[in-house]
């Protein structure tokens, strides 16, 4: 298995969340979890950055358990940004980005030239150059989310993990973060594992859509090949049309009724 859930159940006391999941995400495309509103999707992505532990299963990276790598090695691989992170608000934009250098640093050590040539990269792929001395707070929310994803890829990952990464964020800041998830996973060929709560975002800017119900795997697969009107009844129980967007070869949703 490149990367993903074996087996994984997941319960908070007797409260059983997840059971059995398995899936193997594809590497070098993007993959986003869709489901009802408390079905396990934050949880299953927690188990990824250890701050939960699966009650049985496992998550394994290139056959290995994620538990057999030392926490620095791992975070050179797999880089997560939770659906909410706070940090002092008073930093700039390129003191954040720059703590995704945190696992190449050594003990006692700065940043060393090299970790400046990477953020500086970092900054122009994500096109925060004239952004980058500004501090946190006198950003907008798009802005903000820009660094971020930055800071992420600063870390130079193969997986990047992000939990509903456009929540709050107007159209206009939904679509540029989209845009730019989508142009880093192709540039830097980054394996990218979403969770997001439009679908129709999720339909356009995904390879493979996994769908969470019943506390398991529903359907996992293209776009059109989960975005159907059985399944949505199903997994959020509404009634919907869908339709073809023929400019973006996807498929697209007009919900109807619950
Ligand atoms: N630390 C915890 N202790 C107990 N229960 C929890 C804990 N974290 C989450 N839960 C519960 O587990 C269930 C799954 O939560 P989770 O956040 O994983 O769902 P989700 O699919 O991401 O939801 P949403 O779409 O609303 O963000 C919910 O019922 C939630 O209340």
């Amino acid at each position: 298995m490149y990367f993903g859930f074996e087996n994984v159940s997941i319960s908070y006391g007797k409260k059983k969340i997840v059971q059995d999941v398995t899936i193997d995400f594809p590497k070098g495309k993007t993959t986003t979890i869709i489901g009802a509103n408390g079905c396990g999707k934050t949880s299953l992505l927690k188990t990824i950055s250890r701050a939960v532990h699966p009650e049985t299963g496992k998550v394994v990276f290139n056959n290995r358990p994620i538990g057999h790598y030392k926490p620095k090695a791992l975070a050179k691989k797999i880089a997560y940004l939770p659906q909410i992170h706070e940090s002092p608000s008073d930093i700039s934009v390129r003191t954040l980005i720059s703590y995704g250098r945190y696992p190449y640093r050594k003990f006692g050590k700065g940043l060393s030239e090299q970790d400046h040539e990477i953020i500086d990269k970092t900054i122009c792929l994500t096109g925060l150059d004239h952004l980058q001395d500004r501090t946190l707070n006198n950003l907008s929310g798009g802005e903000r989310q820009r660094a971020w994803i930055a800071m992420t890829i600063c870390q130079e990952p193969e997986i990047l993990i992000l939990d509903e990464p456009i929540t709050y964020l107007d159209i206009g800041y939904q679509l540029e973060v989209m845009e730019l998830i989508r142009t880093l996973g192709a540039q830097l060929n980054i394996t990218i594992i979403m969770v997001l709560h439009d679908i129709n975002l999720a339909a356009r800017y995904s390879h493979h859509i996994l769908s969470i119900k019943d506390k398991q795997i529903y359907a996992c697969g293209e776009p059109r090949h989960v975005i159907t009107e059985d399944k949505l009844l199903d997994i959020f129980n509404i009634h919907s049309q869908i339709h073809e967007d023929h400019r973006n070869t996807c498929p697209f949703i007009i919900p109807e009724k619950k």
